[in-house]
């Protein structure tokens, strides 16, 4: 596993190493002494799977309030899409930033989000499936989101955005009085 650091700091890129041979290919998708060398010691306390069956759909951006705030884990393993991740922890210097991945079932990305980022995609393909890992419980009432058209973030959706939950499109704009998540709380 390759793991890349991006301009958001402790969030990564992960490249996974894949052995081929004439049945097809092995790979690792998790490995705890790897990954405490990006200092995760945390347990994944739920892995969820989601299919989105048409291209240029939009989820998101979905965050989970402290106390319930967790890490996640995102990798497609049908289809593309743009992934992006928004900083919105609070002091962060790259608070409000954004970066954004494409994952796919041919290149194997995954994509490390710490705690106090918003996360969401666009599908790229047709019928594109996610596996997320989460070290905290879902939790309905500490969820958060921003809107995936919010002017103060200016996210760049490659295609026209096709469809989008009732919940996603009823997410409040931010204010400027918004001061992002306070971890100390998590
Ligand atoms: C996220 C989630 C949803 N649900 C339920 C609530 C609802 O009835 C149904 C669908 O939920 P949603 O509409 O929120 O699904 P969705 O919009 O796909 O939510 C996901 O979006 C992406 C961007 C993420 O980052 C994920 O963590 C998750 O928030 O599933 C769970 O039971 N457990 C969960 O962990």
């Amino acid at each position: 596993m390759i793991f890349e650091e991006t301009p958001l700091k402790n969030s990564y890129v992960i490249s996974l190493q894949s052995f081929s041979d004439n049945r097809g290919w092995f790979t690792r998708t998790f490995c705890k002494k790897d990954f405490e060398k990006i200092g995760h010691s945390e347990e994944w306390v739920q892995l969820n799977h989601s299919f989105t069956v048409t291209k240029g759909a939009i989820r998101g951006m979905h965050f989970q309030y402290p106390p319930h705030s967790e890490i996640k884990m995102v990798r497609c393993i049908s289809g593309g899409v743009l992934d992006v991740i928004v900083d919105i922890r609070k002091g962060s210097p790259t608070f409000l930033q954004h970066f954004s991945i494409e994952l796919s079932a041919i290149n194997k990305k995954m994509l490390y989000i710490p705690k106090g980022f918003a996360h969401g995609f666009q599908t790229l393909s047709d019928n594109c499936e996610l596996i997320y890992h989460h070290t905290m419980y879902y939790e309905k009432n500490s969820e958060g989101a921003l809107r995936y058209d919010e002017p103060l973030l200016s996210i760049k959706w490659p295609l026209e955005p096709t469809d989008i939950s009732e919940r996603d499109l009823n997410h409040q704009y931010l204010t400027r009085s918004f001061e992002g998540i306070d971890l100390i709380l998590s």
